[in-house]
């Protein structure tokens, strides 16, 4: 059915691995680091992006994420990670959420990879400006973890924004484990507590990976 580029650490990847496993939809994970000159991403994403979820018909692969998501909710309606097309207001949040989420990802990447150059090139200020969105958007969905109605962020079952938040929160959990999110954010650190219990979060937990190329 499909082939997904993914990386270990990855939570724009993890959301598509969770997805797809949602939607029972069988697929190859191909793990690769996509810093590394080995990465077959260039093959499939004029970005150089993972993921990338290749469809083993021979049609074309799909990247970008949210995009992908995107695309398989259009094209695998079923089981529903958005609420239904007559809950525009509620499906619009899902998808608010999911950019809240990844540009945190965007920026903790940002600052993760200024701290790899040498100390003396590193800016300061840019570090400082990353992860200013780090903690507003931190802010931000602890506060939406706060004001749920039920037992998911929105409507009354799984979707895109819980599968965007925990994918967040596990790579913090992962890659910054001394950041105080779940202290500050009691709510949404037992929101992310009820998803990873869930088997496709279980199956997918982030781990570290080595970069073997220098990238900066
Ligand atoms: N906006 C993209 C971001 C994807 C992304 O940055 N992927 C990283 C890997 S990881 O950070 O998710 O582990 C990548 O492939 N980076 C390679 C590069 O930027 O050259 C998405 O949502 O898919």
């Amino acid at each position: 059915m499909f082939t997904l580029i993914s990386a270990t650490p990855s939570p724009y990847a993890r959301k598509v691995r969770i997805a797809l496993a949602e939607k029972q939809l069988p697929f190859t994970l191909q793990t690769e680091v996509p810093w590394d000159g080995t990465t077959q991403t260039p093959q499939y994403n004029p970005l150089e992006k993972l993921p990338v979820l290749i469809p083993e018909d021979g049609s074309p692969a799909v990247f970008e994420s949210s995009y992908i998501l995107e695309w398989l909710e259009a094209k695998y309606p079923e089981k529903p990670l958005l609420p239904a097309h007559d809950q525009l207001d509620a499906r619009l949040f899902a998808k608010k959420i999911q950019v809240v989420a990844d540009g945190i990802c965007d920026a903790l990447v940002l600052a993760f990879f200024e701290k790899m150059r040498a100390p003396e090139k590193q800016s300061q200020p840019w570090i400082d400006r990353q992860m200013r969105k780090v903690e507003g958007g931190l802010k931000a969905l602890g506060d939406w973890a706060e004001q749920k109605q039920g037992e998911y962020l929105v409507g009354d079952q799984l979707g895109l924004a819980d599968i965007a938040v925990a994918s967040v929160c596990g790579y913090m959990a992962c890659r910054w484990p001394d950041h105080a999110w779940a202290d500050r954010y009691p709510a949404l650190k037992k929101h992310c507590d009820m998803l990873e219990e869930l088997p496709s979060f279980k199956d997918t937990r982030p781990s570290p990976q080595t970069m073997k190329d220098k990238v900066v």
